[in-house]
């Protein structure tokens, strides 16, 4: 896929070379700080065209350059504004102590703000180079604000949102809208920064974009121009046979129904055939239940070994209401050649055990997707887990290189990501997707992708996407049966 500046986001450390490339190339950086400041003040004054004063929090770096830039803009516009400072405003350096001289307006100290009713707040403390817990000072008036009420624009990100990690340092502003620039961070689409910025405009300063698409990794928001041009592999025209065959295993007579799940969604995704591999114990219960989906003895690795024979059989999902144990564990085994989903038990059963399985994948060069919550991907990669430095889009990138597969780690904010490194953020779930079966479903439709031929990287983003929209289809209400009623085609 080509890369464009539609969806992919860069770190802040790569945003940090893109503004080098950029100086060396002769473009002026003080101009990018004027353009920065006024898209903001533009933005401000375009949102709250009723506000009686913009409050503007500048401080020590560049961020706060962009500050001072736009409260020149606000006050030039005729709308009342003050400045309050972090720190000296003489200590500032560069083209942020050329904002602040060429703003007229004289700063007070941060910890004179006291909100009023009708003031809007332009957050300009710190941007992209937060480094550490926001100091005491900072985080006063953060809680000043935050329990006022008032309006908060922020410059590039909510100060006290980590840019890289998304996460809280020491506390941080909860925004109504923030406006970054070329392109968007980390800290913008993980959680829980990504709630705290209202909502998000990408402006764009004037770098050329092939300073930012030259420095950027493989990171990209999960839309459909990531892996629409695979969708070839989904044809609807096609012959059930060409469509593929996805197999779902189902665990004992007492938790059918997630397995249920997982292939009814799986055949609504697409698939050609979607068989149910019950144990005897489960037949009874299942033939009950099921109509357009196959029904399978597996009972034990001997059936398992003599269905395999059959090279046709490419996909599988193993997990949902499978049972924690030696079973699961046996049939992944002997699955780790084929395109296989991993989904819920069959990620716990491999808990202390995860080498083995690791090892297997990379020796039998499978197609295999992992899709763990927060839980199970503590128990499979514990140590990956612990590392508290890391992002979670680190953490997912890791564990794929780790586990040779493609991994996608569960949540509000799914990542998905593969051993070559390149993830993708999912942006398009709504809160109720979080719903019982909702996983199930997920991994069925995964399952489907994979079976018609999809790569498992954009089998999988796609998936996670496509159960997003369902989600939004669906409505509030929704549950795993009518995620699956209102998928969306692709
Ligand atoms: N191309 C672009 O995208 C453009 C980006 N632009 C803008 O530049 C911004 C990035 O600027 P930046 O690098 O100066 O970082 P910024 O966020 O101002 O903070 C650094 C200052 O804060 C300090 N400091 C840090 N943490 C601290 C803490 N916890 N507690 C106390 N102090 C702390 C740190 O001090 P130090 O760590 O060095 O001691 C330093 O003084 C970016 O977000 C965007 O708004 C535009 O101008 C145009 C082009
Ligand atoms: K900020």
């Amino acid at each position: 896929m080509s890369q464009t500046l539609s969806n992919i986001f860069v770190t802040p450390a790569e945003m940090t070379s893109v503004d080098k490339d950029a100086a060396h190339s002769g473009i002026d950086s003080f101009s990018l700080m004027r353009s920065a400041g006024t898209a903001v003040s533009a933005a401000a004054l375009r949102l709250y065209p009723g506000a009686l004063r913009f409050v503007t929090l500048c401080g020590p770096g560049n961020n706060g350059g962009d500050g001072y830039v736009a409260a020149a803009a606000l006050a030039e516009s005729g709308a009342c504004v003050t400045v309050f400072a972090l720190g000296e405003p003489a200590k500032l350096k560069g083209d942020a102590a050329r904002a602040r001289e060429r703003c007229a307006l004289a700063p007070g100290p941060l910890d004179g703000y006291e909100p009023q009713p009708g003031d809007v707040v332009i957050d300009a403390l710190f941007g992209a180079g937060l480094a550490r817990e926001v100091p005491k000072q900072a985080r006063n008036v953060i809680g000043r604000v935050n329990a006022s009420g008032v309006p908060v624009v922020a410059v590039d990100l909510p100060s006290g949102i980590d840019g890289r990690t998304g996460e809280i340092r020491g506390a941080s502003f909860v925004a109504a809208h923030t406006v970054t620039f070329m392109a968007p961070k980390p800290g913008h689409l993980l959680m829980p920064g990504r709630a705290r910025c209202g909502t998000i405009e990408v402006f764009d300063i004037g770098i050329p974009g092939r300073f930012v698409v030259g420095r950027a990794g493989d990171l990209h928001i999960n839309t459909p121009t990531l892996w629409e041009e695979h969708l070839g592999a989904l044809d609807p025209e096609a012959h059930k046979y060409k469509r593929g065959h996805l197999a779902v295993f189902c665990g004992g007579s007492a938790s059918t129904g997630a397995a249920r799940l997982s292939a009814a969604a799986g055949l609504r995704a697409g698939a050609g055939l979607v068989t149910l591999a019950s144990p005897v114990e489960a037949l009874a219960t299942n033939a009950s239940h099921l109509t357009a989906v196959m029904l399978k003895e597996i009972d034990g690795t001997a059936d398992l070994s003599a269905w395999l024979k059959d090279k046709r059989l490419s996909t599988f999902v193993l997990g949902p209401g499978f049972g924690v144990g030696k079973t699961a564990r046996d049939f992944v085994l002997m699955l780790c050649d084929r395109a296989l989903v991993l989904d819920a038990d069959g990620i716990t059963s491999f808990k202390e055990a995860e080498e083995q399985l690791f090892d297997r994948i990379a020796e039998e060069g499978g197609e295999v997707v992992m899709t763990p919550h927060d839980g199970e991907f503590g128990r499979i990669f514990p140590g990956i887990a612990a590392d508290t430095a890391l992002s979670k889009i680190e953490k997912a990138q890791a564990a794929a290189k780790l586990s040779h597969s493609v991994i996608v780690y569960k949540g509000p904010d799914t990542v998905i990501a593969a051993p070559s490194g390149r993830a993708a953020v999912n942006v398009n779930a709504p809160p109720w997707l979080a719903t019982a079966g909702s996983g199930d479903v997920l991994a069925g439709i995964i399952g489907a992708h994979l079976a018609q031929g999809m790569p498992s990287f954009e089998a999988a983003a796609a998936a996670v996407w496509r159960h997003g929209e369902a989600g939004v289809a669906a409505g509030r209400t929704a549950t795993a049966e009518m995620l699956i009623e209102s998928m969306p085609p692709l």
